[in-house]
């Protein structure tokens, strides 16, 4: 079954919606390098609003460590997720499980940052460029997705109910994550289109179940 992470909640509702419609994750956006930034407080209050099983996710690129330590303590998340030019050894920090992701839209140039990532608990893989900020709704080539790495792949960048399902086909992730492809604007998720994607995350996996290929 393919994992799947709504991310950049910027109000309780909609986070309640996804958990309710069956997303694994959901996830909240402190740094200031969004349109989908929400404060401390906003992500604290999000957080806890949560019911139990679905996976809390606060997501930062490039912030102070003293910065990504207040928010830690004050959100309570189940799970960190970097974006910039952070370091294993700089992640691994805080002593919380998280998740790297690793800029892909360089192409192949970017699969060597891949291996730089030991103590992560699993690579996201966007889509955007190296430096250029997530949720940006770019995709990248899926077929780049590698087969050999121990930790999970979750599969990002310009996902959206229409072609999820091919992704999950192709790149066979361990997850997906999704911030614009569901929403009406920045941060304002859109109900159909969360309900269209999450059914059609869920079809690919059956599909591939029926044909006896999936894993
Ligand atoms: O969502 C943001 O605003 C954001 C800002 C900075 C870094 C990452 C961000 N979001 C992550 O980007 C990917 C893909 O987003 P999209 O579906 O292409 O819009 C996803 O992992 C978000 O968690």
């Amino acid at each position: 079954m393919t994992r799947i992470k709504c991310c950049g909640m910027t109000r309780i509702d909609d986070a309640l919606l996804a958990a309710q419609l069956g997303a694994d994750a959901i996830g909240v956006v402190l740094t200031a390098r969004s349109k989908r930034r929400v404060s401390i407080g906003q992500a604290a209050a999000i957080v806890a609003a949560m019911p139990p099983f679905v996976t809390t996710v606060a997501l930062f690129m490039d912030d102070d460590a003293a910065f990504v330590r207040d928010a830690v303590a004050a959100i309570r998340p189940d799970l960190l997720q970097f974006h910039g030019a952070e370091t294993d050894e700089w992640c691994s920090q805080f002593g919380h499980r998280y998740l790297k992701a690793i800029a892909m839209g360089d192409g192949a140039a970017a699969l060597p940052a891949l291996r730089r990532y030991p103590d992560a608990s699993g690579l996201l893989l966007d889509g955007h460029g190296l430096g250029e900020a997530g949720g940006s709704g770019k995709a990248f080539d899926w077929s780049l997705m590698p087969r050999d790495l121990t930790q999970p792949l979750v599969l990002a960048g310009g996902l959206v109910p229409a072609n999820v399902a091919d992704a999950v086909r192709t790149a066979r992730p361990w997850g997906v994550d999704v911030a614009s492809g569901i929403e009406s604007s920045p941060g304002i998720k859109d109900s159909r289109k969360l309900a269209d994607f999450i059914r059609a995350v869920r079809d690919a996996d059956a599909q591939l179940e029926a044909n006896g290929t999936g894993g």
